[in-house]
This record gives structure tokens, sequence and C-alpha cells, in this order.
């Protein structure tokens, strides 16, 4: 299976469960896999084809600047559903990384797989 995918796209959420984490914004960075055939894009040499990961992109953007979750659980989840039922993607990879969460640890986070309902 061919992938889309999108490495490291660092943005900034309100996002924790402590008092001082609800005031403030902290970067996050999501890594995303998408499975498609870029085959077909590929012969047609058209975007119109593909699975644009700049729309995916941006998207991410604006739904994350607005978000205000407690737990990157919860943030993750609603990321790997927009991409799959806005964006017809049938099967997305995402690491969300909180890169400033413990002090000496580079990152901490999570890993899910979604597949879109047959
Ligand atoms: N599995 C998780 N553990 C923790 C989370 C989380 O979102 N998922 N969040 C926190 C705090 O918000 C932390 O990031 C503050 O340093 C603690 N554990």
């Amino acid at each position: 299976m061919d992938h889309v995918f999108i490495e490291g796209l660092e943005l900034e959420a309100v996002i924790g469960i402590y008092d001082w984490e609800r005031k403030i914004r902290q970067p996050l960075v999501f890594d995303l896999e998408m499975d498609f055939d870029n085959r077909v894009p590929a012969a047609s040499d058209a975007i119109g084809d593909t699975l644009d990961y700049k729309a995916i992109s941006d998207r991410i953007a604006q739904y994350v600047g607005q978000s205000q979750f407690g737990l990157v659980e919860t943030l993750a989840e609603r990321v790997a559903a927009i991409v799959i039922e806005e964006f017809g993607v049938s099967r997305v990879r995402l690491k969300l990384t909180k890169p400033s969460a413990i002090r000496g640890a580079r990152g901490v986070g999570v890993r899910i797989e979604r597949s879109r309902a047959a």
C-alpha cells in the first residue's frame, strides 16, 4: 500500500489537565501516514487526483488551533476522525507529540491507527 505522509507538523494549542496548562498555548507535533493509491495521480499528474497534504495540513492547523482538550488522546482521536471523514482516507496512522510536557524527555504523547468503518 502506498502512503501520503505529513511529518513534523508543528502547531500550538491549549492542551493539558493542570490549571496552569489551561492558561497557555503549548507546542504539539503531528506525524501522519495515510493509506492512498498514488498510482492514479502519478498517471494524471493532477492535484485533484491526490490526497492533498497541504489541504489536510491546513485543516488540521485550523482545528488544532481552536481546540482546548485536556488529553492528547482526545485531540489525536478527533484529528484522525477529521482525516478519515473529511478527506475519505481509509486508514491513518497518527503520532501526536507534546515536546514540552516532561522535563528530561524529548517528547511524550500517543500513536494511534484508525480505519474507516466498512
Ligand atoms: N496519557 C496521558 N498522560 C498525561 C497527559 C495526557 O494527555 N495523556 N497529560 C498530562 C499533563 O497534561 C502533562 O502533559 C503536563 O506535563 C499528564 N499525563
